[in-house]
């Protein structure tokens, strides 16, 4: 049965599109397939109409036992080729570049999983990026524009100019407060000969090379088509944007028996891409906070994934790779029931992704753990069942195979459930440090049919996890005020813990540096230096504010509730100060002011300080200094609010304890 195809309305009102194509065999593989050999991957459709397009991509031995199963926008088969995903999935994107939204399309998948094909091609094959200029370069000829592209490579988290002998390019955020390739070459394109000559650098490199020849690493390579108005003689206005990222390969660094010189390159690339699919992850459930800057091809793509923008990301399987698995089941965690855009608009959380934000917070949680637990255990990707409650246990012993078995949409739904939250327990596996767990599979038997990408099967409902608990609110435990060092941290434990950002981040990712820093600030704590001259400054200033301020008396014991404390937001309007406050109102603005004091300043601090002076605040260590100072040289003030010190990787808590740091040190 032909599958549903996906209708361009479904393509052109998703903010983000999460699909699959299963990759062709190559001759060598096609030689190994005998008519026994059962196939790894498996695709079933959820409903019969068009209007559910959605998939499963399951992976097992036998179709009927459904080990792994991840849920999809689409899947394209083995036999379906590149110019179907154009028709269906870039056509109606181009249409959007050229009327002023920007879309990028990224290829994400394993080692060998025809990324590169998907997106490059060759010259006698042309790849989806050559099939959508060729369409740009025809629209935008009509509509009197014109095109200009650019290539860039991101290795070990630098951007290299292909196009301009791989010279290093700074990033620079621009007063909108995007973010510029600063300086990268951008080459006008007139005709499709002219493109494939650049793209495969005909004369300087050979057809069949990859993007950026002359030194053969694995990177992330990227293709920015740019549309241009022509306004007048000379000047031209950005109209639309599109980009083409070719990913490194996820590769599972122990199981496929890397050596340690490569092993950190691996890694490199694993967190990478993890951190990636974090801010697609955001950006589908419209986080109010995109994770932008944990990774600097996310941050060359953040003007391309906000507003009306749209992205694909393309998952591309590799049918004899296992590691193929670990990719489906990261990209499929990104997709979510609703994502229409909302132009611009962010919402934090929205019940019905709420399931898969508790999803990643747990995640994030077993990164966070895995730090100062190394011992990375060799649980199967389905987790051990030591650490399963008893219901999931007993519904793992009840586990039926959901494709053979008369299995209800409940149970189904409660199966995916069980799993999901299972992985998220031992999520870390898959990209920490780039070495994934072993899985419990045996090795996988050879494929023998993935061409007939859709069967025509069960339904899989969306997963769903419980909520996860609210941390307790300390708003109303007592307070005395004013009379001794402890007291006033706990004051300061009070303004920051109800400080501009928020306690639970969405997305918190453990790196080496994390855990590095993490044992820096360890042994700050033991020796608990002093803070630097400029800290003292600003303690200063801030004692002689809080001098000045009258306060009510401070002999008395008097006990507040912290709800009275409450701070006010920067932007919440101050009340005026009339006869008629009470000493407590006093008290609750003075708390603001000093507060918005603190803020202001330890930004300021962090803004201008020199890398030794960030060395003193703890959590900052030598890398996180050094990544401060870049970011300061692409943008003078890049930390413009306490939720942008996440964005280099402090946790909520770091921040915290960097703000009680210098407030507590206003009273030493
Ligand atoms: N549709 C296809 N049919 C048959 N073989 C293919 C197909 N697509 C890719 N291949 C083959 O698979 C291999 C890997 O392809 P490709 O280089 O595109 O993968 P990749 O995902 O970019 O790899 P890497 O992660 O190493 O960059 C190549 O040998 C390529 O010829």
């Amino acid at each position: 049965m032909k599958p549903n195809m996906p209708s361009s309305s479904s393509i052109t009102s998703q903010k983000v599109r999460i699909i699959a194509k299963i990759r062709g065999y190559t001759d060598q593989e096609s030689a190994s397939i005998t008519e026994n050999s059962l196939p790894l991957i498996s695709v079933y459709k959820h409903g019969e109409g068009e209007s559910d397009e959605k998939v499963t991509v399951s992976f097992g031995e036998q179709p009927a036992v459904r080990k792994n199963a991840y849920e999809m926008d689409y899947c394209y088969g083995q036999n379906e080729d590149l110019s179907l995903i154009f028709e269906k999935e870039i056509r109606p994107l181009v249409a959007g570049v050229i009327d002023g939204k920007s879309a990028s399309i990224i290829a994400y998948g394993a080692r060998g999983s025809g990324k590169t094909c998907t997106i490059q091609g060759s010259e006698d094959k042309p790849g989806l990026a050559a099939l959508a200029i060729s369409e740009i370069l025809s629209v935008a000829k009509e509509s009197e524009k014109s095109v200009t592209v650019s290539m860039y490579e991101v290795y070990q988290d630098n951007v290299f100019d292909v196009l301009d002998s791989n010279k290093k390019v700074q990033l620079f955020e621009n007063a909108q407060g995007n973010t510029e390739l600063r300086g990268i070459s951008r080459v006008p394109i007139n005709s499709i000969s002219e493109f494939q000559k650049l793209y495969f650098g005909n004369g300087t490199r050979k057809a069949t090379e990859k993007i950026a020849p002359k030194i053969v690493r694995r990177s992330h390579k990227g293709l920015m088509i740019c549309v241009l108005s022509n306004s007048g003689n000379s000047s031209t206005k950005l109209v639309g944007k599109m980009n083409f990222v070719d990913l490194s390969g996820y590769e599972d660094a122990r199981r496929n028996g890397i050596d340690c010189a490569n092993s950190g390159e691996t890694a490199n690339i694993n967190k990478s891409l993890y951190a990636l699919l974090n801010v697609v992850y955001a950006v589908n459930t419209k986080e109010s906070r995109v994770p932008y800057r944990e990774n600097k091809l996310s941050r060359v793509l953040q003007d391309s994934f906000g507003g009306s923008s749209r992205v694909l990301l393309l998952t591309c399987l590799n049918p004899m790779c296992q590691d193929t698995m670990y990719t489906v089941s990261l990209a499929s965690r990104s997709l979510q029931g609703n994502n229409g855009v909302s132009d611009g608009v962010t919402r934090s959380s929205v019940s019905l992704t709420k399931p898969v934000q508790s999803l990643m917070k747990t995640q994030k949680l077993a990164i966070i753990s895995d730090a100062t637990n190394k011992k990375v255990g060799s649980n199967s990707i389905m987790g051990s069942s030591k650490s399963l409650t008893r219901a999931e246990q007993s519904l793992l012993k009840n586990r039926k195979p959901a494709f053979v078995s008369a299995t209800t949409k409940k149970e189904n739904d409660s199966r995916l459930s069980f799993r999901k939250k299972n992985e998220a327990k031992i999520g870390r596996k898959l990209f920490d440090d780039g070495i994934t767990s072993t899985t419990t599979h045996k090795e996988a038997k050879l494929p023998v049919d993935c061409s007939s990408a859709i069967s025509p099967n069960a339904v899989v409902g969306a997963a769903s996890f419980p909520k996860k608990k609210e941390e307790e609110s300390i708003a109303d435990a007592p307070l005395k005020i004013m009379d001794s060092t402890s007291t006033v941290e706990k004051v300061v434990s009070l303004l920051v813990s109800n400080s501009d950002f928020k306690a639970s981040t969405p997305l918190e990712k453990e790196s080496d540096i994390n855990e590095k820093e993490n044992n820096d600030s360890q042994i700050h704590e033991e020796k608990s230096p002093p803070l630097s001259s400029r800290l003292r400054e600003l303690s200063n200033s801030l004692k002689s504010l809080y001098a000045s301020t009258p306060t009510p008396s401070t002999t008395q014991d008097v006990s507040i509730p912290f709800s009275r404390l409450s701070v006010l937001e920067p932007e919440t309007p101050q009340t005026p100060m009339t006869s008629i406050q009470t000493p407590r109102e006093i008290l609750n603005n003075r708390s603001s002011g000093l507060k918005q004091s603190l803020v202001k300043d330890c930004l300021q601090f962090i803004n201008s300080a020199s890398k030794a002076e960030l060395k003193g605040l703890k959590g900052i260590g030598e890398k996180r200094a050094d990544y401060i100072l870049e970011l300061r040289e692409e943008s003078p003030e890049p930390f413009k609010n306490l939720d942008d010190l996440q964005d280099i990787g402090l946790s909520a808590k770091q921040v915290k304890r960097i703000m009680r740091d210098v407030a507590v040190d206003l009273f030493n």
